[in-house]
């Protein structure tokens, strides 16, 4: 997809907000990767930031569920990324919806210094309600890629991610142990699905 490279305007690089969402499973941190390499590819500066409580699969390491992986410096609130090397072109957020509320505001302040930041992050918490941060970003960004999981109970495009585990709390952390990607209809059947 060309919009999803680095955008020129006269010459000089403009900045982007890019927004990848969807359910647990759907591939936002793959689709993440993806873009972040080749970026990397192109020779572009790159840093890639996550929320330090994401301690899944790693401590540092940004890692999809088919254990694809990236560095990244695990940061506790979003004005840490503010702090980044001057000649940063290109900026990835994954688990987007553990951050702050100022994360949209971060993000604009990269844009516009000409910075190209693509954020991951859930869209919906495990209720089915908009998750932190994500859904503001998705109203400020250049470009929004809402991608689907395959609902475990019937096998069609899942958008949400059903809680197994009995905790109520908002922020569990955890894979196929804890969650499902669902569809509406089976969503919405709990646990008759
Ligand atoms: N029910 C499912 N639907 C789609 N992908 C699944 C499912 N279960 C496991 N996967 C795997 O998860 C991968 C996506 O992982 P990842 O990018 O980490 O997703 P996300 O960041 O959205 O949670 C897929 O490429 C696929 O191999
Ligand atoms: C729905 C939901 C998820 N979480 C946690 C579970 C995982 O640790 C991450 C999501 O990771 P993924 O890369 O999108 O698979 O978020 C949560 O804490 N609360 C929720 O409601
Ligand atoms: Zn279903």
């Amino acid at each position: 997809m060309l919009f999803s490279e680095q955008n020129y305007r006269r010459g000089e690089y403009c900045g982007s907000i890019e927004v990848i969402c969807g359910s647990m499973f759907s591939g936002k941190t793959e689709e993440l990767l993806r873009r972040l390499k080749r970026a990397q590819i192109a020779k572009l500066n790159v840093e890639i930031f996550k929320p330090k409580t994401d301690t899944r699969y790693d401590e540092t390491a940004v890692v999809s569920h088919d254990l694809n992986s990236i560095q990244s410096t695990p940061v506790e609130s979003s004005s840490a990324i503010l702090l980044l090397g001057a000649n940063t072109q290109v900026v990835g957020i994954d688990e987007a919806q553990f951050f702050d509320d100022n994360l949209p505001e971060v993000c604009n302040k990269l844009a516009q210094k000409g910075i190209r930041v693509i954020v991951a992050g859930l869209d919906m918490d495990f209720q089915g309600q908009p998750f932190g941060p994500v859904p503001a970003l998705m109203a400020i960004a250049e470009l929004v890629t809402k991608v689907n999981a395959v609902c475990v109970r019937c096998g069609s495009p899942a958008v949400y991610s059903y809680r197994t585990a009995a905790s109520e709390s908002r922020v569990l952390l955890g894979e196929k142990d804890s969650y499902e990607p669902r569809c509406r209809h089976c969503f919405h059947l709990g646990d008759m699905a």
